[in-house]
């Protein structure tokens, strides 16, 4: 049984947190989603109390969580790892090729057709989302395993969704990078993640002195902690911080 993480630490601790799923709860359609007050006041105070090691790491844009979250100076790793901006705002990103342009034209001809299923357009990946149309999922996966095929993709499984995406880096790879310069170097990682995509950060979590926290019900997990969802979080981020205000 995977227990409840003890408290962040301040000098000691570096913080990776997923975003959909960890932060903000599922909403149907990605444009709804909107970040909770306190959640936000809490990450804001611990990017402060951990003098800047604190990572978002998400499937979203980094402009879209720019938009959503809205927290100057974040570091952010978005669309799973292709693109990153570091805690001094330095930007790298994978870029968009001509196999990924084509796969879109035949993805928005889908979606014309099919409208209940939207495509979340992020650059170097393409997310097809099921959601609200979950009869049309096998409508969606065969389209995107299709194009995926037809142009060299990955395909990536997500909660309803289904993405193709350039061949590149993943939550992993982000967090090797992240650790890899400063503010985080020397720290203990520790990523906070629901999703498929976010075993890769809670290896890297691991294989760097850290742990992964688990946001969901018990599964196969390389997470050592978990949490049940999004409300747990954010009481665990208030305790940490009240804990580090204490120590
Ligand atoms: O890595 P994350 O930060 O967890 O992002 C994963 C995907 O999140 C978004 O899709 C998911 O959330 C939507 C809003 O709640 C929901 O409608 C959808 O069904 C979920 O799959 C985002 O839109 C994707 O781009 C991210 O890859």
């Amino acid at each position: 049984m995977l227990e409840r993480p003890k408290a962040v630490v301040a000098g000691q601790d570096a913080l990776f947190l997923d975003f959909d799923g960890t932060l903000a709860p599922l909403f149907p359609r990605p444009d709804d989603t909107i970040l909770g007050v306190t959640i936000r006041r809490l990450i804001i105070r611990l990017q402060q109390a951990l003098e800047g090691r604190l990572a978002i790491v998400s499937g979203r844009s980094i402009a879209t969580i720019d938009r959503i979250v809205a927290i100057p100076g974040l570091a952010i790793a978005g669309v799973h790892g292709l693109e990153r901006r570091s805690a001094k705002g330095l930007v790298t990103r994978t870029m968009a090729g001509a196999g990924l342009a084509e796969a879109r034209r035949e993805l928005l001809a889908l979606v014309t057709g099919l409208p209940r299923l939207l495509l979340e357009d992020k650059g170097a990946s393409l997310a097809l989302h099921y959601r609200t149309a979950p009869d049309l999922e096998a409508a969606a996966r065969d389209a995107a395993q299709q194009a995926a095929a037809r142009h060299g993709l990955e395909l990536q499984s997500g909660k309803m969704v289904i993405e193709i995406r350039e061949p590149g880096p993943d939550k992993g790879g982000a967090v090797d990078a992240f650790m890899a310069e400063p503010p985080f170097h020397g720290a203990r990682p520790i990523f906070v993640g629901d999703d498929v995509t976010d075993e890769a950060g809670f290896a890297a979590a691991a294989r760097l002195g850290g742990h992964g926290v688990l946001v969901a019900q018990p599964r196969p997990t390389a997470a050592t902690f978990r949490l049940d969802d999004v409300t747990a979080v954010e009481m665990w981020l208030a305790e940490s911080v009240k804990a580090m205000e204490f120590s």
